[in-house]
Protein backbone atom coordinates (compact mmCIF):
# COMPACT_ATOMS: atom_id res chain seq x y z
CA UNK A 1 0.00 0.00 0.00
CA UNK A 2 1.23 3.36 -0.33
CA UNK A 3 -0.35 6.62 0.92
CA UNK A 4 0.00 10.01 -0.62
CA UNK A 5 -1.87 12.97 0.77
CA UNK A 6 -1.74 16.50 0.10
CA UNK A 7 -3.79 18.72 2.15
CA UNK A 8 -4.55 22.46 2.17
CA UNK A 9 -7.46 23.53 4.66
CA UNK A 10 -8.07 27.22 6.76
CA UNK A 11 -10.07 27.54 10.10
CA UNK A 12 -10.51 31.02 11.70
CA UNK A 13 -6.62 31.01 12.96
CA UNK A 14 -5.41 27.98 11.69
CA UNK A 15 -3.88 26.54 8.07
CA UNK A 16 -3.25 23.40 7.41
CA UNK A 17 -0.71 22.90 4.24
CA UNK A 18 0.81 19.18 4.43
CA UNK A 19 2.23 16.66 2.00
CA UNK A 20 3.49 13.47 2.70
CA UNK A 21 3.94 9.93 1.08
CA UNK A 22 4.18 6.92 3.00
CA UNK A 23 4.46 3.46 2.33
CA UNK A 24 2.80 0.41 3.41
CA UNK A 25 2.56 -0.57 6.99
CA UNK A 26 1.75 1.88 10.45
CA UNK A 27 1.71 5.53 9.55
CA UNK A 28 1.58 7.35 12.63
CA UNK A 29 0.52 11.25 12.71
CA UNK A 30 2.64 12.64 15.72
CA UNK A 31 2.49 16.48 17.01
CA UNK A 32 1.32 18.56 19.73
CA UNK A 33 -2.02 19.29 20.39
CA UNK A 34 -3.59 21.32 17.80
CA UNK A 35 -0.44 20.27 15.26
CA UNK A 36 -4.00 19.41 12.92
CA UNK A 37 -3.31 15.35 13.38
CA UNK A 38 -7.07 14.70 13.51
CA UNK A 39 -8.21 17.83 10.64
CA UNK A 40 -5.38 15.50 8.60
CA UNK A 41 -7.42 12.07 9.25
CA UNK A 42 -10.64 13.02 9.11
CA UNK A 43 -9.47 14.67 5.46
CA UNK A 44 -8.84 11.33 5.00
CA UNK A 45 -11.57 9.45 6.08
CA UNK A 46 -13.61 11.98 3.98
CA UNK A 47 -15.05 13.30 7.54
CA UNK A 48 -14.11 16.78 7.15
CA UNK A 49 -13.94 18.32 2.62
CA UNK A 50 -10.57 20.45 2.82
CA UNK A 51 -10.27 23.86 0.62
CA UNK A 52 -7.90 22.41 -1.19
CA UNK A 53 -6.46 18.49 -1.92
CA UNK A 54 -5.72 14.74 -2.81
CA UNK A 55 -5.25 11.62 -1.27
CA UNK A 56 -4.57 8.70 -2.69
CA UNK A 57 -4.30 4.94 -1.22
CA UNK A 58 -2.88 2.44 -3.28
CA UNK A 59 -3.67 4.35 -6.45
CA UNK A 60 -6.84 4.68 -5.65
CA UNK A 61 -7.82 8.55 -5.72
CA UNK A 62 -10.24 9.18 -2.61
CA UNK A 63 -10.13 13.27 -3.04
CA UNK A 64 -8.82 15.54 -5.92
CA UNK A 65 -10.29 19.04 -5.19
CA UNK A 66 -8.77 19.89 -8.80
CA UNK A 67 -10.43 17.00 -10.55
CA UNK A 68 -13.67 17.66 -8.47
CA UNK A 69 -13.31 13.87 -7.06
CA UNK A 70 -14.45 13.22 -3.40
CA UNK A 71 -15.71 9.61 -3.08
CA UNK A 72 -18.41 9.39 -1.00
CA UNK A 73 -17.09 7.77 2.97
CA UNK A 74 -19.03 4.28 2.62
CA UNK A 75 -17.44 4.21 -0.89
CA UNK A 76 -13.84 4.67 0.51
CA UNK A 77 -13.96 1.46 2.26
CA UNK A 78 -11.78 2.84 5.54
CA UNK A 79 -12.04 1.69 8.50
CA UNK A 80 -12.12 4.10 11.66
CA UNK A 81 -11.70 3.68 15.35
CA UNK A 82 -11.92 6.87 17.22
CA UNK A 83 -10.93 7.41 20.93
CA UNK A 84 -13.97 6.18 22.59
CA UNK A 85 -15.30 2.59 20.52
CA UNK A 86 -18.83 4.04 19.88
CA UNK A 87 -19.96 0.30 20.09
CA UNK A 88 -23.81 -0.28 19.64
CA UNK A 89 -25.00 -0.40 23.52
CA UNK A 90 -28.20 -2.96 22.92
CA UNK A 91 -26.11 -5.17 20.98
CA UNK A 92 -23.51 -7.73 21.97
CA UNK A 93 -19.75 -7.84 21.15
CA UNK A 94 -20.84 -10.34 18.38
CA UNK A 95 -23.32 -8.62 16.56
CA UNK A 96 -21.34 -5.23 17.31
CA UNK A 97 -18.60 -6.93 15.10
CA UNK A 98 -20.63 -8.56 12.47
CA UNK A 99 -22.72 -5.31 12.01
CA UNK A 100 -20.81 -4.16 8.90
CA UNK A 101 -19.19 -7.45 8.20
CA UNK A 102 -17.76 -7.74 4.83
CA UNK A 103 -15.92 -10.88 5.06
CA UNK A 104 -16.55 -14.45 5.38
CA UNK A 105 -17.05 -16.31 9.16
CA UNK A 106 -13.48 -17.47 8.72
CA UNK A 107 -12.54 -13.51 8.87
CA UNK A 108 -14.50 -13.29 12.06
CA UNK A 109 -12.93 -16.17 13.48
CA UNK A 110 -9.41 -14.50 12.69
CA UNK A 111 -9.94 -11.03 14.07
CA UNK A 112 -11.74 -12.64 17.00
CA UNK A 113 -8.34 -14.66 17.36
CA UNK A 114 -6.04 -11.49 16.39
CA UNK A 115 -7.77 -9.46 19.23
CA UNK A 116 -8.34 -12.38 21.58
CA UNK A 117 -11.83 -11.75 21.49
CA UNK A 118 -13.44 -15.09 22.25
CA UNK A 119 -14.98 -14.59 25.79
CA UNK A 120 -16.60 -11.66 25.21
CA UNK A 121 -18.85 -12.24 22.26
CA UNK A 122 -21.89 -12.49 24.14
CA UNK A 123 -21.63 -9.40 26.46
CA UNK A 124 -22.64 -6.36 25.71
CA UNK A 125 -20.62 -3.13 25.64
CA UNK A 126 -21.42 -1.97 29.19
CA UNK A 127 -20.05 -5.03 30.83
CA UNK A 128 -16.58 -4.58 28.93
CA UNK A 129 -13.45 -2.35 29.68
CA UNK A 130 -12.28 0.52 28.21
CA UNK A 131 -9.44 -1.73 26.82
CA UNK A 132 -11.56 -4.05 25.84
CA UNK A 133 -14.32 -1.77 24.16
CA UNK A 134 -11.51 -0.99 22.14
CA UNK A 135 -10.63 -4.28 20.92
CA UNK A 136 -14.30 -4.57 19.45
CA UNK A 137 -13.80 -1.27 18.15
CA UNK A 138 -10.95 -2.08 16.72
CA UNK A 139 -12.59 -5.22 15.46
CA UNK A 140 -15.76 -4.31 13.54
CA UNK A 141 -13.61 -1.46 11.75
CA UNK A 142 -11.14 -4.96 10.40
CA UNK A 143 -14.43 -6.70 9.90
CA UNK A 144 -15.54 -4.14 7.52
CA UNK A 145 -12.77 -4.86 5.37
CA UNK A 146 -11.24 -1.72 4.96
CA UNK A 147 -8.30 -0.92 2.51
CA UNK A 148 -6.64 0.91 5.36
CA UNK A 149 -7.40 1.42 9.21
CA UNK A 150 -7.19 5.19 10.66
CA UNK A 151 -6.92 5.46 14.33
CA UNK A 152 -7.53 9.08 16.07
CA UNK A 153 -6.14 8.43 19.51
CA UNK A 154 -7.37 4.97 20.11
CA UNK A 155 -5.41 4.68 23.60
CA UNK A 156 -6.10 8.30 24.41
CA UNK A 157 -9.51 7.57 26.47
CA UNK A 158 -7.09 4.51 28.51
CA UNK A 159 -5.53 4.35 31.92
CA UNK A 160 -1.99 3.20 31.85
CA UNK A 161 -2.51 -0.40 32.93
CA UNK A 162 -5.10 -0.72 29.97
CA UNK A 163 -3.10 0.84 27.39
CA UNK A 164 -0.68 -1.95 28.49
CA UNK A 165 -3.13 -4.32 28.15
CA UNK A 166 -4.01 -3.71 24.30
CA UNK A 167 -0.56 -2.56 22.72
CA UNK A 168 0.46 -6.67 22.36
CA UNK A 169 -3.09 -6.69 20.48
CA UNK A 170 -2.30 -3.30 18.12
CA UNK A 171 1.81 -5.11 17.66
CA UNK A 172 0.18 -8.48 16.60
CA UNK A 173 -2.54 -5.77 14.39
CA UNK A 174 0.33 -4.18 12.40
CA UNK A 175 2.64 -6.96 12.09
CA UNK A 176 0.12 -9.97 11.28
CA UNK A 177 -3.06 -8.14 10.53
CA UNK A 178 -2.09 -7.07 6.75
CA UNK A 179 -4.23 -3.89 6.91
CA UNK A 180 -2.08 -0.43 6.55
CA UNK A 181 -2.78 1.88 9.35
CA UNK A 182 -2.95 5.90 9.52
CA UNK A 183 -2.43 6.09 13.28
CA UNK A 184 -2.96 9.57 15.32
CA UNK A 185 -1.12 10.05 18.44
CA UNK A 186 0.37 12.68 20.58
CA UNK A 187 2.10 9.96 22.80
CA UNK A 188 5.89 8.92 22.57
CA UNK A 189 5.36 5.61 23.00
CA UNK A 190 3.14 4.58 20.92
CA UNK A 191 5.01 5.91 18.25
CA UNK A 192 7.92 4.10 19.31
CA UNK A 193 6.19 0.77 19.34
CA UNK A 194 4.14 1.07 16.54
CA UNK A 195 5.11 3.46 13.89
CA UNK A 196 6.67 1.93 10.64
CA UNK A 197 6.63 5.78 9.32
CA UNK A 198 6.47 8.82 11.13
CA UNK A 199 4.99 11.94 9.87
CA UNK A 200 5.60 15.32 12.31
CA UNK A 201 3.19 17.73 12.45
CA UNK A 202 3.93 21.13 13.45
CA UNK A 203 1.35 24.06 13.41
CA UNK A 204 -0.39 22.40 10.38
CA UNK A 205 2.87 21.81 8.63
CA UNK A 206 5.36 18.45 7.93
CA UNK A 207 8.10 19.52 9.66
CA UNK A 208 9.32 15.58 8.72
CA UNK A 209 8.68 12.55 7.27
CA UNK A 210 10.22 9.32 7.08
CA UNK A 211 10.84 5.55 8.84
CA UNK A 212 10.07 6.12 12.28
CA UNK A 213 13.70 4.31 13.47
CA UNK A 214 15.56 7.18 11.39
CA UNK A 215 13.28 9.65 12.79
CA UNK A 216 13.48 8.69 16.31
CA UNK A 217 17.45 8.57 15.96
CA UNK A 218 17.77 12.06 14.95
CA UNK A 219 18.72 14.21 17.75
CA UNK A 220 17.86 17.20 15.96
CA UNK A 221 14.41 16.12 16.41
CA UNK A 222 14.76 15.15 20.58
CA UNK A 223 13.08 18.72 21.15
CA UNK A 224 10.08 17.53 19.19
CA UNK A 225 9.98 14.32 21.05
CA UNK A 226 10.42 15.79 24.53
CA UNK A 227 13.56 15.21 26.21
CA UNK A 228 12.25 13.00 28.36
CA UNK A 229 10.44 10.84 25.75
CA UNK A 230 13.30 10.76 23.33
CA UNK A 231 15.18 7.78 22.27
CA UNK A 232 15.87 5.57 19.41
CA UNK A 233 14.77 1.78 18.84
CA UNK A 234 17.16 -0.70 18.68
CA UNK A 235 16.31 -4.48 17.45
CA UNK A 236 17.12 -7.19 19.06
CA UNK A 237 16.97 -10.82 18.97
CA UNK A 238 16.25 -13.11 22.58
CA UNK A 239 19.08 -15.17 23.24
CA UNK A 240 18.29 -16.90 26.55
CA UNK A 241 16.28 -16.34 29.62
CA UNK A 242 18.50 -16.86 32.68
CA UNK A 243 17.35 -18.34 36.11
CA UNK A 244 17.74 -14.83 38.04
CA UNK A 245 15.10 -13.27 35.97
CA UNK A 246 17.00 -11.39 33.22
CA UNK A 247 16.45 -11.64 29.88
CA UNK A 248 19.65 -11.93 27.73
CA UNK A 249 19.23 -10.01 24.27
CA UNK A 250 21.19 -10.00 21.18
CA UNK A 251 21.50 -5.85 20.24
CA UNK A 252 23.38 -3.78 17.45
CA UNK A 253 26.77 -3.34 19.70
CA UNK A 254 26.36 -6.11 22.44
CA UNK A 255 23.88 -8.08 24.58
CA UNK A 256 21.55 -6.51 26.77
CA UNK A 257 20.25 -7.93 29.81
CA UNK A 258 16.71 -6.90 30.82
CA UNK A 259 14.24 -7.90 33.73
CA UNK A 260 12.18 -11.22 32.27
CA UNK A 261 10.70 -10.33 28.95
CA UNK A 262 8.04 -12.82 28.03
CA UNK A 263 9.41 -13.89 24.39
CA UNK A 264 10.47 -17.05 23.52
CA UNK A 265 14.06 -17.57 22.50
CA UNK A 266 14.87 -16.61 18.83
CA UNK A 267 11.99 -13.99 18.68
CA UNK A 268 12.63 -10.54 17.05
CA UNK A 269 11.91 -7.48 19.57
CA UNK A 270 12.09 -3.69 19.01
CA UNK A 271 13.23 -1.75 21.77
CA UNK A 272 12.91 1.81 23.21
CA UNK A 273 16.08 2.99 24.83
CA UNK A 274 15.03 6.51 26.53
CA UNK A 275 18.05 9.01 25.48
CA UNK A 276 17.91 10.21 29.03
CA UNK A 277 19.08 6.46 30.51
CA UNK A 278 22.30 6.48 28.50
CA UNK A 279 25.57 7.04 30.26
CA UNK A 280 28.49 7.03 28.08
CA UNK A 281 32.44 6.35 28.63
CA UNK A 282 34.89 6.98 26.37
CA UNK A 283 36.74 3.52 27.29
CA UNK A 284 34.91 0.07 28.43
CA UNK A 285 34.09 0.83 31.91
CA UNK A 286 34.51 -2.13 34.48
CA UNK A 287 33.32 -2.11 38.16
CA UNK A 288 30.23 -1.03 37.35
CA UNK A 289 26.10 -2.11 38.74
CA UNK A 290 25.12 -1.42 35.28
CA UNK A 291 24.66 -4.69 33.30
CA UNK A 292 24.58 -3.42 29.52
CA UNK A 293 27.12 -1.78 27.90
CA UNK A 294 26.92 -1.12 23.79
CA UNK A 295 29.76 -0.22 21.59
CA UNK A 296 29.54 2.09 19.33
CA UNK A 297 31.03 5.49 17.35
CA UNK A 298 29.50 8.85 17.91
CA UNK A 299 27.93 9.75 14.27
CA UNK A 300 26.58 12.91 15.93
CA UNK A 301 26.50 15.38 18.50
CA UNK A 302 23.56 18.18 18.80
CA UNK A 303 23.86 21.14 21.06
CA UNK A 304 19.86 22.43 22.58
CA UNK A 305 19.70 25.99 23.74
CA UNK A 306 20.23 24.63 27.09
CA UNK A 307 22.69 22.82 29.36
CA UNK A 308 22.01 19.42 27.70
CA UNK A 309 23.80 17.83 24.17
CA UNK A 310 22.40 14.90 22.69
CA UNK A 311 25.06 12.34 21.15
CA UNK A 312 24.03 9.76 18.53
CA UNK A 313 25.94 6.81 18.46
CA UNK A 314 26.00 3.87 15.70
CA UNK A 315 25.75 0.58 17.22
CA UNK A 316 26.00 -2.32 14.38
CA UNK A 317 23.72 -0.86 11.45
CA UNK A 318 21.67 0.88 13.91
CA UNK A 319 21.63 4.34 16.03
CA UNK A 320 21.21 5.14 20.14
CA UNK A 321 20.69 8.85 21.41
CA UNK A 322 21.88 9.55 24.60
CA UNK A 323 21.09 12.90 26.03
CA UNK A 324 24.18 13.83 28.67
CA UNK A 325 25.29 17.41 29.97
CA UNK A 326 27.33 19.63 28.05
CA UNK A 327 29.58 19.77 30.30
CA UNK A 328 30.53 15.96 30.56
CA UNK A 329 30.46 16.22 26.52
CA UNK A 330 33.55 18.72 26.69
CA UNK A 331 35.15 17.11 29.96
CA UNK A 332 35.25 13.74 27.78
CA UNK A 333 35.67 15.97 24.37
CA UNK A 334 33.38 14.09 22.91
CA UNK A 335 33.45 14.21 18.62
CA UNK A 336 32.08 11.95 15.43
CA UNK A 337 33.88 9.30 14.78
CA UNK A 338 35.58 8.47 18.06
CA UNK A 339 34.73 5.17 19.64
CA UNK A 340 32.46 5.25 22.78
CA UNK A 341 30.74 2.80 24.98
CA UNK A 342 26.59 3.02 25.86
CA UNK A 343 26.18 2.06 29.25
CA UNK A 344 22.08 1.35 30.36
CA UNK A 345 21.09 -0.08 33.31
CA UNK A 346 18.52 -3.02 33.01
CA UNK A 347 15.78 -1.78 35.01
CA UNK A 348 15.73 1.38 33.06
CA UNK A 349 13.83 -0.38 29.80
CA UNK A 350 10.26 -0.74 30.74
CA UNK A 351 7.98 -3.68 29.69
CA UNK A 352 5.68 -1.07 27.44
CA UNK A 353 8.82 -0.04 25.63
CA UNK A 354 9.82 -3.78 24.07
CA UNK A 355 7.53 -4.88 21.72
CA UNK A 356 7.12 -7.41 18.81
CA UNK A 357 8.98 -6.45 16.66
CA UNK A 358 7.99 -4.84 13.01
CA UNK A 359 11.30 -4.81 11.25
CA UNK A 360 13.45 -1.47 11.73
CA UNK A 361 15.71 -1.96 8.51
N1 LIG B 1 -14.26 22.51 13.05
C1 LIG B 1 -13.32 23.37 13.41
N2 LIG B 1 -13.56 24.70 13.39
C2 LIG B 1 -12.60 25.59 13.71
N3 LIG B 1 -11.36 25.26 14.08
C3 LIG B 1 -11.05 23.95 14.14
C4 LIG B 1 -12.02 22.94 13.80
N4 LIG B 1 -11.43 21.73 13.93
C5 LIG B 1 -10.16 21.97 14.32
N5 LIG B 1 -9.93 23.29 14.44
C6 LIG B 1 -8.66 23.93 14.84
O1 LIG B 1 -7.64 23.43 13.99
C7 LIG B 1 -6.43 23.22 14.70
C8 LIG B 1 -5.97 21.79 14.52
O2 LIG B 1 -6.90 20.91 15.17
P1 LIG B 1 -6.73 19.34 15.16
O3 LIG B 1 -7.90 18.77 15.90
O4 LIG B 1 -6.50 18.87 13.77
O5 LIG B 1 -5.38 19.16 16.00
P2 LIG B 1 -4.78 17.86 16.66
O6 LIG B 1 -3.33 17.86 16.35
O7 LIG B 1 -5.56 16.66 16.27
O8 LIG B 1 -5.01 18.19 18.20
P3 LIG B 1 -5.36 17.22 19.45
O9 LIG B 1 -4.13 16.38 19.69
O10 LIG B 1 -5.60 18.19 20.57
O11 LIG B 1 -6.57 16.42 19.07
C9 LIG B 1 -6.73 23.62 16.14
O12 LIG B 1 -6.26 24.92 16.33
C10 LIG B 1 -8.23 23.55 16.23
O13 LIG B 1 -8.73 24.46 17.18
Amino acid sequence: MSLSVDLNHSFPGFTLDVTFEAPSGVTVLFGHSGSGKSTVIKAVAGLLKPNAGKVVVNDRVLLDTHGRISVPVPRRRLGYVFQDGRLFPHLTVRANLTYAHRSDTKGLDRVVDLLGLGNLLERRPGALSGGEAQRVAIGRALLSDPVMLLMDEPLAALDAPRKAEILPFLDRLCSEGGVPILYVTHAVAEVARLASHLVLLENGQVLRSGPAAKLMADPVLVPHMGVRDAGALLTARVVAHHPDGLTELEAPGGRLFLPGVHRAAGDPLRVRILAQDVILSRTRPEGLSALNILEGTISALHRGGGPGVVVQLAVGGEHLLARITRRSAEAMGLAPGQTCFAVLKSVAVAQVDIAEAAPLR
